[in-house]
């Protein structure tokens, strides 16, 4: 039988979202949990992180580090940490492997364990399932959702940042490596919300120009009361409609929910927006999934 039956198909069509259980075995969880921790131990810490700022000017700088350091992310593995995880002099006040928040946007790119389970012959088949032609992929993350301090993640549609002609063509991949509760952070969604259009788009601004992105349009302002929890059991995955409104709240619990997700998008007849933040590169190019 196919890991994706004919029911999950038309939950997804018809919410949005739906989660599959067992995608991964509790080993392969651990395996990519123990990977993770080897890539953080060896992390050099950024350089924007480090400077200490005392002056506006020092400020400046180190904001436009931080947006430089992710706007070129795209095809690398980078560091992005919770807040106030450094002390004045760029040093952890809280043990590194507690502090950060995500690492992105290309472990399926150079992170052999991670491109496996990218190119599984599961996921492909549940790519073929819903009758993708050509998808690639666009991006990966791997999230912490620390205990304690892992923050939370506002309503949004992913199509706000992987925006595409026409809509519809981008999915999220999201891979529970530990259980995820309501109480230690899981996503929440409201069903069927993919259905209508998005309403904010990031852009990179012009060239020379800082910010270097920004926001057209406005996120909406959703009733708490529609969003509906979805609870993964570890090795779980969680299927994304790029717009599908979503969120996660905070991790007040001692239990961490981590988590790998990736966005494919169908490659056919889709014009991938040059204004989105992310853009393939010659090094990376968005990489087919029936590859592998
Ligand atoms: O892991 C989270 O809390 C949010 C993830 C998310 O929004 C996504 O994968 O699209
Ligand atoms: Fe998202």
């Amino acid at each position: 039988m196919d890991f994706m039956t004919d029911r999950h198909v038309q939950k997804y069509t018809e919410d949005g979202y739906v989660v599959l259980d067992g995608l991964l075995t509790p080993q392969e969880c651990d395996e990519l949990r123990r990977r993770m921790e080897e890539i953080v131990e060896r992390m050099d810490v950024p350089e924007h992180c480090r400077t200490t700022f005392s002056t506006y000017h020092d400020e400046q700088l180190k904001t436009q580090g931080n947006a430089d350091y992710f706007i070129t992310s795209g095809d690398k593995i980078r560091f992005f940490f919770e807040k106030g995880v450094f002390d004045d002099k760029g040093d952890f006040i809280i043990p590194r492997q507690r502090s950060v928040n995500k690492v992105g946007h290309a472990l399926h790119a150079h992170e052999p364990l991670f491109k496996k389970v990218t190119h599984s012959p599961k996921i492909q088949g549940i790519a073929k399932k819903l009758g993708l032609v050509h998808p690639v992929i666009l991006q990966s993350m791997y999230i912490f959702k620390q205990p304690g301090i892992g923050g939370e993640v506002t309503p949004h549609q992913d199509a706000t940042f992987l925006y595409t002609e026409p809509l519809g063509r981008v999915m999220g991949m999201w891979i529970a490596l530990e259980d995820a509760t309501v109480s230690n952070g899981c996503l929440w969604f409201i069903p069927g919300s993919h259905k209508k259009s998005i309403t904010r788009r990031m852009v990179r601004t012009p060239k020379g120009t800082f910010p270097l992105t920004d926001f057209v349009g406005r996120e909406q302002t959703y009733d708490d009361d529609k969003f509906v929890a979805a609870p993964v059991k570890q090795g779980g995955v969680v299927l994304i409609h790029g717009e599908v409104v979503h969120r996660s709240a905070e991790n007040t619990s001692e239990e961490s929910r981590h988590a790998y997700t990736f966005h494919i998008m169908e490659s056919q007849d889709t014009h991938w927006s040059p204004d989105n933040w992310l853009q393939p590169t010659e090094e990376l190019p968005f990489p087919p999934l029936y590859t592998q």
